[in-house]
C-alpha cells in the first residue's frame, strides 16, 4: 500500500494505491509521516497516489467493519500531517474523494492536475466526512460553498476547486514534479497560516440564516434521510465551536450515522446499481460474452411526452437523432417541445457555455418521411400503448431499416414477443421502458423477448449508459418488473379508499415513508386515462366487459371501479385539473383535497354497502408495501428479474422509492421475511378475494429456510439466476 520513496531528496514521496484495508492505510500513512518527520534528511513531504489517481477514498465494503471507536484514527493521522514541521503537499491526479480529500485538506498545500476532480461523497453513502472534513473545509472555502459540497456529495473539477480555494495550483502535466517543486520552494517557511485547524471560519452577517436555510432545504429534499441533515449539523459546529470541539461533534454525528442502518442501505444501493450493469438472463446470456454494437444514429418514432424526453436525452449525449411524426402539425408541436426542453437543460448546465456543441441542433433532424430511418443504427418507437399500432410500425421498420438496425419499443407493459412477431428480425427487437419525464428519470427497463439476442441486450444497455441512464435487464411479462409490482400497490391504495381512507391519508403515509409522491399524487401526475385505457384493453371495464359483471368483482377477484368512474367523469388527473385531487387549473401541480371526491366516495360506499372505518398508518403502509414486495418475490421466482438488487435499482431510480431504505427487497430483508409473511397471511385471511395478498410461494420457502440473507435468496429460487 505504501512506498516511502526517496525521489528528489530532500523531498520524500508517499505513494498510495487502492484503499482496501482502511486500517492498514491509516497505519502506513502514520508511519510514513512519522518517519519523514524524524528523518533530518527530509525537508518536505509530497503525498500522491499511483497510476494517475490520488485516491477514490475508502473501500465502501470496509465500512461495515468500522467500529465506532476506530474512526478517529484517520483523523489523528491527518492531525499529524497538519502538525508536521515540514511542509506536506498533496499532489492530486485523477480524483481525491472522501477520506482522500480529507487527507489532502490536512496537507499544507494542494496541487492538482487540470483533469482531476475532488469531492466528499460520504453523504451519498449515509455518512459524513468524519476525519475532520466538515471542520476543515468550511475554514478553507467558507460555509456556503462547504455546505454545498458536503451536503450533496458532488464532485468538482480542478478548475472549480481552484476557484473555490480547495486547490492552490493546477498543472496541465507533471503534477507530482510540480508538487515536489512547490515542497522544495516552501521548505523552511512558517506553516501556521497553512494549518486549517488554526484558521477561523470566515464570519458572515447572515450565518444563522444560511445554516437554518440549509437545514430546511436538506430536510425537504432528503425525506427522512439522515446524513444530509447531520452534515449541516457538523458544518454548524465548525461555525459555533472551536476546532477540537467541532471535531468531537463531527465524530459523535458520524457514529450516529454509522449505526443508523441508513448507511448500510445506501452503501447497498451503490453496489446494487453497479451489479445491475452485470446483467444475465435466465437463458444464460450475459454481459461477459455479449458486446454492444456502436450506435451513431438513432431514430425516435413519436414526439409525444415520452418521445420528446427520449430525443432530449439522446441529443444531450451528443447522439445524432432523427425524430419522426405522422403529420406536420404534430411534428411542429413536438419539435418546439424538444427545442424548449433542450434550452431548459442547457440553462441548467452552466458549463455548456464552455462546450458550445453540447446541445448541437445539427445533431437533430425532424421528419415525416419514414424512409429516412433506413440508415439508423437503432430505432426507438415511442408511440402510445396500442398493440395494433406498434405492430404496424414494427412491420414497416422491419422492411425499411438496414439489416443491422436494432428495433426498440418504449412500452410500459406490452408483450415484446408479440411486437417482435411483426418483424422478420425478432432477435433485434427489445423493449426500452423509459420513465417520465424521460429526459430526467434515470431508469430504463431493458426487456428482452424470447428471441432477443445477447448483442441486442448489450447494445440497449450500452445506449442507456451513453445517455447517462441506468439500464436494468428484465424479462418479458405484463408490466415487466416495475409496473407489475406497482399494480398491487396501487390496487391496495384504491381498496383503502373504498374502506374508509382519504387520498391524502394514503399519500401522507407513503410520503412519510419516503416516497417523493404518494400513489394518488403519482397517479394524478401520470394521468388516470393511461391505466383506464389499459384496463379497457384487458376487458376489465368498458365495452368489452361482459354484461351483468358485478361492479366490484372480476371473476372471483375483488375489483374497484373507482378509477374508471373518475375517468368517466373526465377526471384524468393534473392534465384536466381534476383527478384524485383538484388543481387550480389543468396542468397545475399543487394537489388540493376535493370536496367533490369526498362526497363521491361517501355516495359510492353507500351504494355498495361499505361501512367506512378508520385505518391507521401502519395498515396503510403494510398493505401497500408488503403486497408490492410480495409481487417482487414472485418476479424473482419467475426469473423476470435475475436478482433482488435489480428490483431495488428499478424502484429507486424509476419509482421514487426512498434510497436510504435500500429498495423494496432490501427493505424486506431489514424488516425480516417472517414478519412480512405473517402480515400478508393476516391480511389475506381478512381479504380472501385479493389474490395478490396471498403470500408468494418463494417468500414462504425463504421463511421456511430460516430467513437467509438477501445475497442467498436466488440460490433458492425456482428459476435460478445464472449469475450464481
Ligand atoms: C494518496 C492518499 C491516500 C489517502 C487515502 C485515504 C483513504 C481513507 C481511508 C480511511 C477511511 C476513512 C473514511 C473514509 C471515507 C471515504 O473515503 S467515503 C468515500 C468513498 N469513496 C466513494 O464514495 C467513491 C465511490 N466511487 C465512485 O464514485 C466511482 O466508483 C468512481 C471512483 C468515481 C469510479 O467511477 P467509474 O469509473 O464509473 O467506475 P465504477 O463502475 O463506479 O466503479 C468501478 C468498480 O469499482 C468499485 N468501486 C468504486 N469505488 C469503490 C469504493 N469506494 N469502494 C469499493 N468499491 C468501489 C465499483 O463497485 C466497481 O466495481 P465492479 O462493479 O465490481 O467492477
Amino acid at each position: 500500500v505504501l512506498n516511502y520513496a526517496s525521489v528528489h531528496p530532500p523531498v520524500h514521496l508517499l505513494r498510495y494505491t487502492v484503499v482496501q484495508d482502511i486500517s492498514a492505510v491509516v497505519r502506513a500513512l502514520e508511519q510514513g509521516v512519522k518517519k519523514a518527520d524524524v528523518d533530518p534528511a527530509v525537508k518536505a513531504v509530497v503525498i500522491c497516489g499511483t497510476n494517475g489517481t490520488f485516491s477514490a477514498g475508502a473501500d465502501i465494503r470496509g465500512f461495515s467493519s468500522i467500529q465506532a471507536g476506530d474512526r478517529p484514527s484517520l483523523a489523528s493521522v491527518i492531525d499529524l500531517i497538519e502538525r508536521s514541521e515540514k511542509p506536506v503537499v498533496a499532489a492530486i491526479e485523477g480524483m481525491a474523494l472522501g477520506g482522500a480529500l480529507e487527507v489532502a485538506l490536512g496537507c499544507h498545500y494542494r496541487v492538482a492536475h487540470a483533469q482531476a476532480w475532488v469531492g466528499l461523497p460520504e453523504v451519498t453513502l449515509g455518512l459524513l466526512p468524519g476525519a475532520g472534513g466538515t471542520q476543515r473545509l468550511p475554514r478553507l472555502i467558507g460555509v456556503p460553498a462547504a455546505l454545498d459540497l458536503i451536503t450533496t456529495g458532488k464532485h468538482v473539477l480542478a478548475a472549480e476547486a481552484l476557484k473555490l480555494g480547495i486547490i492552490d495550483e493546477i498543472m496541465e502535466e507533471n503534477t507530482i514534479d510540480a508538487a515536489i517543486h512547490l515542497a522544495n520552494k516552501v521548505s523552511g517557511q512558517p506553516l501556521n497560516s497553512r494549518r486549517l485547524s488554526l484558521k477561523q471560519v470566515q464570519s458572515l452577517p447572515n450565518m444563522d440564516a444560511i445554516l437554518s436555510e440549509a437545514l430546511v432545504k436538506v430536510k425537504k429534499q432528503a425525506r427522512g434521510c439522515l446524513s444530509p441533515e447531520m452534515c449541516v449539523q457538523a458544518v454548524k459546529a465548525s461555525v459555533q465551536l472551536p476546532f477540537t470541539e467541532g471535531i468531537r461533534k463531527e465524530r459523535e454525528l458520524f457514529n450516529l450515522l454509522l449505526s443508523s442502518g441508513q448507511a448500510k442501505a445506501l452503501q447497498y444501493v451503490f453496489f446494487a446499481q453497479r451489479a445491475a450493469q452485470k446483467w444475465t438472463t435466465s437463458s444464460g446470456a450475459s454481459w461477459k460474452t455479449a458486446s454492444a454494437q456502436p450506435i451513431r444514429k438513432v431514430a425516435v418514432i413519436g414526439l409525444g411526452t415520452m418521445g420528446r424526453g427520449i430525443v432530449t436525452s439522446l441529443v444531450k449525449a451528443k447522439m445524432s437523432v432523427v425524430a419522426l411524426e405522422q403529420d406536420q402539425k404534430q411534428l411542429e408541436v413536438g419539435a418546439r417541445a424538444v427545442t424548449s426542453l433542450l434550452e431548459r437543460e442547457a440553462s441548467k448546465m452552466p458549463w455548456i457555455g464552455q462546450r458550445p456543441d453540447a446541445c448541437d441542433p445539427a445533431l437533430l433532424q425532424f421528419t415525416l418521411d419514414f424512409s429516412v430511418l433506413q440508415d439508423a443504427d437503432l430505432v426507438i418507437e415511442a408511440v402510445f400503448e396500442d398493440m395494433a399500432l406498434k405492430k404496424e410500425i414494427f412491420h414497416k421498420l422491419s422492411a425499411i431499416c438496414k439489416p443491422g438496425s436494432f428495433l426498440c419499443t418504449n412500452t410500459s407493459a406490452l408483450d415484446i414477443d408479440e411486437i417482435a412477431s411483426a418483424t422478420s428480425r425478432p432477435h433485434q427487437v427489445i423493449g426500452t421502458h423509459f420513465f417520465s419525464p424521460a429526459h430526467v428519470m434515470k431508469l430504463v427497463e431493458i426487456i428482452h423477448g424470447r428471441h432477443t439476442s445477447p448483442i441486442t441486450i448489450a447494445t440497449a444497455m450500452g445506449l442507456a449508459k451513453t445517455i447517462g441512464k441506468i439500464g436494468v435487464v428484465v424479462g418479458n411479462c405484463f408490466g415487466f418488473v416495475g409496473n407489475r409490482m406497482m399494480a398491487p400497490y396501487a390496487e391496495q391504495a384504491v381498496f383503502l379508499l373504498e374502506e374508509g381512507c382519504k387520498p391524502k391519508e394514503v399519500d401522507q403515509a407513503l410520503e412519510g415513508f419516503g416516497f417523493n409522491l404518494g400513489p394518488f399524487r403519482m397517479l394524478d401526475l401520470a394521468g388516470l386515462d393511461v391505466g383506464w385505457r389499459s384496463r379497457k384493453g384487458q376487458g376489465l371495464t368498458g365495452p368489452k366487459l361482459a354484461p351483468g359483471t358485478p361492479a366490484r368483482l372480476r371473476g372471483r377477484r375483488r375489483y374497484s371501479p373507482l378509477p374508471d368512474l373518475l375517468c368517466e367523469n373526465g377526471r384524468y388527473g393534473q392534465k384536466t385539473g381534476r383527478g384524485w385531487y383538484q388543481y387550480e387549473k389543468p396542468g397545475a401541480r399543487i394537489a388540493n383535497p376535493d370536496p367533490w371526491l369526498h362526497n363521491f366516495l361517501i355516495r359510492y360506499r353507500d351504494a355498495h354497502h361499505i361501512k367506512a372505518r378508520f385505518i391507521d398508518e401502519e395498515e396503510i403502509l403494510e398493505r401497500c408495501l408488503y403486497t408490492l414486495i410480495n409481487e417482487g418475490f414472485q418476479i424473482l421466482d419467475d426469473g423476470i428479474a435475475s436478482d433482488p438488487e435489480d428490483i431495488d435499482v428499478i424502484y429507486i431510480y424509476g419509482y421514487g422509492w426512498p434510497k436510504h431504505r435500500g429498495g423494496p427487497m432490501f427493505y424486506a430483508s431489514t424488516i425480516g421475511l417472517p414478519r412480512i409473511l405473517a402480515k400478508l397471511q393476516k391480511y389475506s385471511e381478512a381479504h380472501p378475494d385479493i389474490p395478490r395478498m396471498q403470500p408468494s410461494a418463494f417468500l414462504k420457502k425463504l421463511v421456511f429456510l430460516g430467513n437467509p440473507p438477501l445475497k442467498e435468496w436466488m440460490s433458492h429460487a425456482g428459476h435460478q439466476s445464472s449469475k450464481l
